[in-house]
């Protein structure tokens, strides 16, 4: 659905990616990790069009997305810290989304389930850290995207919060959406991905299932399977 090839992008002498090649099929949840600093977050909005790669390409589909824009209707994107106008009520910055995107399917579940409309007349400003993050998952699924961003989308969250994300991921990814989710949260990774991408100092350190990371280092555990792995120089 999604494949990258030979992505490099630097920030000045920064090399911030280097030579990232990966394919990500529909109806996948994929978990980014990788120590701060990797690259992920920069990965993610090379994809969303957000951050142009100095060289390589992104294909969607099929078709190149560089220099494109229509193809970012497909995508929902839930950033690690959403930047509103302070000002705008809760009802007024929805209504906006909304009214950028007339014509498109609207699944407003989350709003319903984070029962948003209780606080419509509130400003963004005056939010809290997580309830703002309630309101970033709703405006990223809002329009019934193919593919859902999601940039640590549980930090900030309360655990009640966090279980209807999480709940929300399964339900999409269901009906054949591909999900890419950054976390630095084992246990939730656990929970909700079926792959794990690791980037390390711009490279693809490895790409597999959870339970390939299992097997191969023998543990149980998520996590301990990736502390081994980068522990041990293990590769794939
Ligand atoms: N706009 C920018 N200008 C200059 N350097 C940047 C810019 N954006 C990111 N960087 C640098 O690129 C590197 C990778 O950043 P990125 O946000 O992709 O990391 P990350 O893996 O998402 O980290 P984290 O886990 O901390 O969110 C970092 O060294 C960061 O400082």
């Amino acid at each position: 659905m999604i494949t990258i090839k030979n992505l490099n992008k630097s920030y000045g002498k920064l090399q911030v990616l280097k030579d990232v090649s990966v394919e990500f099929p529909k109806g996948k949840v994929v978990s980014v990790i990788g120590p701060n600093g990797a690259g992920k977050t920069t990965m993610s909005k090379c994809i969303l069009g957000m951050v142009l790669p100095d060289t390589g390409d992104i294909k969607m589909n099929g078709e190149s997305v560089l220099k494109k824009y229509a193809y970012r209707n497909l995508i929902g994107y839930m950033p690690q810290i959403g930047r509103y106008p302070e000002n705008m009520k809760v009802r007024q910055v929805i209504d906006m989304i909304r009214d950028i995107r007339k014509n498109a399917t609207i699944d407003d579940e989350l709003i319903g389930l984070y029962r948003l409309e209780e606080i419509y007349e509130k400003r963004m400003g005056a939010l809290s850290g997580g309830t703002r993050q309630k309101v970033s998952a709703a405006l990223a699924f809002l329009f019934d995207p193919q593919v859902l961003i999601l940039d640590e989308p549980t930090a900030g969250l309360d655990p009640i919060a966090a279980e209807i994300l999480k709940g929300k991921i399964l339900k999409e990814k269901k009906k054949g959406k591909l999900i890419l989710i950054t976390s630095h949260v084992m246990s939730e990774i656990e929970e909700v991905a079926d792959e794990v991408l690791c980037i390390v100092d711009g490279s693809i350190r490895f790409y597999q299932t959870i339970a390939e990371l299992k097997e191969q280092t023998q543990e149980d555990r998520l996590s301990r399977a990736v502390a081994k792995i980068m522990s041990e120089g293990y590769t794939s």
